[in-house]
């Protein structure tokens, strides 16, 4: 062992470093002004240098990574980047919808999960769907597509996602707002979709979502798994990971802990579904774990694997994706509006599923919301042999060429001069059926829009995702306004991504209450420095005056205001002493206009305390 590491060393204290070091303190200056380019409003690509690449500017931006190579995607020619690290590592990121398909279709066979992709997350996914290529790739997406059938389908929405929504999610959100308590819904959503998931793949109830929310070590093991197998991606040497790994010490210390913990629970759930299998002559309904169980494959480790890549298929894309878009409602008052609207206008005599496939305005919200907060975000092969990109890039064998699909959700070439709105309208076209008017989705191609990826190996989940997600959307809006404590959270990524730090803070009004006016008047608490809160109204309020004018309330309007603000408190235990209040706690005015319609103060707030 001592030898090993010494021929290891050797070279790394002779050469390696003393060069790193040079270039570390002569680049120190400049390396400042390529931190200040990479900045969202950056226009000029960081520099790279002789054998460090643009290693320091990245290492800078670790933190936002994805924002990072975001700007200086969009700001290269082409949407291409040529991404420069140390000798070895250097990797193409495109936003390029010419060059996405190229990799992810025309070329399909030339871009794999490349050995350095496989090696990095083995430990993790094993030999699973997530991390295989060829034989093994295909044997497992044909055993799994039957699990997404219509009729599959239809179970997952009317049995699976309904159960866990009447029995678990909605007591769950009912009796925080009753005790007006802050919950962390990003947490909550996860363990929606890891139950989900379970049922419908493995036919097993983790029951994780449960009243009391107590933490699973299972699900701890997972996330950790998941973190410092990703973190190896960013590891400037990947031998720094490997000889951890080979010493068992550290980051690859808990690595090793949390995949074992997260292998005996799979290894569970597989010998659970043999025994099953061994006393059931057939079964009853036939889910995707004894499909594979029943084809030949039976070999424990390689069934084990198969069951962690699809819980992290399920459990983190549409949890994440959630997540966001209630955020982003809370901010969006009209889109929520209109999605209400949709949930409440139910055609007759449609069965479940066709009322949620029904459901385009929402469908439409999901995927702008997915354009702005992608699951996830990039998405890299790996060049099986030297090639050339639609727009010239050179690509050599070995080098890792990347979809960055969060960039591609922000360019303006592709979405317009509005990209940063929000706005579902974008998906969607009015027609006109049986003479009343409609919403008709219109989808963008998958290589422009590849949150799903595109081509061969297109998420196989896309639709059931659809279907769980406006399922969700419409049982919690039907009874609840979200209310996010976070201003400004911060998109964060490991293999999928997430919103982060205390996640999604946030507290429940019982929306038919607030409701009573017609929903008119939008209210949004949102968490202030000073510890309390701020309370906003939107669009509604003003244009409710009879007489048209709209910046002052007339009677009826400052009745309404006064009945929210009395719910308020009785909902959230939130108190406010009236708009003279906010006056005097410092807004320069009582009304204004903004793009919302009306506020209270200089376009901030009445403010509001907890009790
Ligand atoms: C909003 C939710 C979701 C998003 C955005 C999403 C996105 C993606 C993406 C980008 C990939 C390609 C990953 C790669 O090859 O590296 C993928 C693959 C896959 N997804 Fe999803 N996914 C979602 C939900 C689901 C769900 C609920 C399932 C159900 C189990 C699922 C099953 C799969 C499977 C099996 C693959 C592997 C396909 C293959 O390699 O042939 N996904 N998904």
């Amino acid at each position: 062992m001592a030898e090993f590491l010494v021929q290891l060393f050797t070279p790394f204290f002779f050469f390696l470093l003393p060069l790193l070091f040079f270039f570390f303190f002569t680049l120190q200056k400049k390396h400042k002004k390529v931190e200040a380019l990479s900045s969202t409003t950056a226009t000029t690509l960081p520099k790279a240098y002789p054998l460090i690449g643009s290693y320091l500017a990245f290492k800078a931006n670790t933190n936002r990574r994805i924002q990072w190579l975001s700007d200086a995607v969009i700001a290269s020619p082409n949407a291409t980047f040529t991404f420069y690290r140390l000798p070895g590592q250097t990797s193409v990121v495109t936003a390029n919808p010419a060059t996405v398909q190229h990799i992810l279709k025309t070329h399909f066979s030339n871009y794999q999960k490349g050995a350095n992709f496989v090696t990095t997350l083995s430990d993790f996914l094993g030999a699973g769907i997530f991390n295989a290529n060829g034989q093994n790739w295909k044997f497992q997406r044909q055993v799994a597509s039957h699990e997404f059938n219509t009729r599959s389908l239809r179970k997952f929405v009317e049995q699976v996602v309904d159960a866990e929504l009447n029995h678990r999610l909605i007591p769950i959100l009912n009796e925080s707002q009753s005790q007006s308590k802050t919950i962390d819904f990003q947490d909550i959503l996860q363990r929606f979709t890891f139950d989900n998931i379970c049922k419908i793949a493995f036919g097993f109830d983790p029951e994780y979502l449960t009243p009391s929310l107590k933490a699973s070590n299972f699900a701890k093991a997972f996330e950790e798994a998941n973190i410092i197998s990703t973190k190896r991606f960013r590891e400037p040497l990947p031998i720094v990971w490997k000889i951890k790994r080979k010493l068992n010490i550290g980051s690859e210390k808990r690595l090793r802990i949390a995949v074992s913990e997260v292998q005996e629970f799979a290894r569970k759930i597989v010998r659970e579904k043999k025994k099953e299998l061994e006393e059931k002559a057939s079964l009853d309904s036939v889910d995707m774990l004894s499909r594979f169980l029943s084809s030949g494959h039976s070999d424990e480790d390689f069934v084990m694997d198969i069951v962690i890549s699809f819980i992290l298929a399920g459990k983190d894309t549409t949890s994440a994706a959630l997540t966001w878009f209630f955020w982003l409602l809370s901010k969006n008052p009209r889109v929520e509006k209109e999605i209400i609207k949709e949930i409440r206008e139910k055609s007759e005599g449609v069965t479940v599923y066709e009322e949620v496939k029904d459901m385009v305005y929402t469908h439409a919200a999901l995927s702008e919301s997915m354009r702005l907060y992608p699951p996830v975000p990039m998405d890299g092969k790996e060049a099986m042999n030297n090639d050339v990109l639609p727009d010239g890039t050179i690509v050599k064998k070995g080098m890792s060429v990347t979809y960055h699909v969060y960039a591609m959700g922000r360019m303006e070439s592709i979405w317009g001069s509005d990209w940063a709105q929000f706005r579902p309208e974008r998906w969607l076209e009015s027609v006109v059926e049986s003479g009343s008017r409609k919403w008709s989705f219109v989808g963008k191609d998958s290589f422009t829009y590849p949150v799903f990826q595109a081509g061969p190996r297109i998420c196989l989940g896309k639709e059931m995702a659809f279907l769980q997600m406006k399922r969700v959307v419409a049982s919690v809006l039907n009874h609840f306004r979200v209310l996010p404590l976070v201003a400004d959270p911060e998109f964060i990524s490991y293999l999928t991504s997430q919103m982060k730090g205390c996640f999604f803070q946030c507290r429940l009004c019982h929306l038919v209450e607030v409701s009573k006016w017609d929903y008119a008047i939008f209210w949004q608490v949102v968490g202030l420095k000073s510890g309390g809160y701020a309370l906003k109204w939107g669009d509604g309020y003003c244009q409710d005056r009879k007489d048209g004018r709209r910046n002052e309330p007339d009677a009826e309007g400052e009745a309404k205001k006064r009945y929210v603000l009395q719910k308020l408190h009785e909902v959230c235990g939130l108190t406010c002493d009236s708009y003279e209040a906010a006056q005097a706690l410092g807004a320069s005015q009582a009304y204004g206009n903004s793009s919302n319609g009306c506020v209270v103060g200089d376009n901030s707030e009445a403010k509001l305390f907890p009790q």
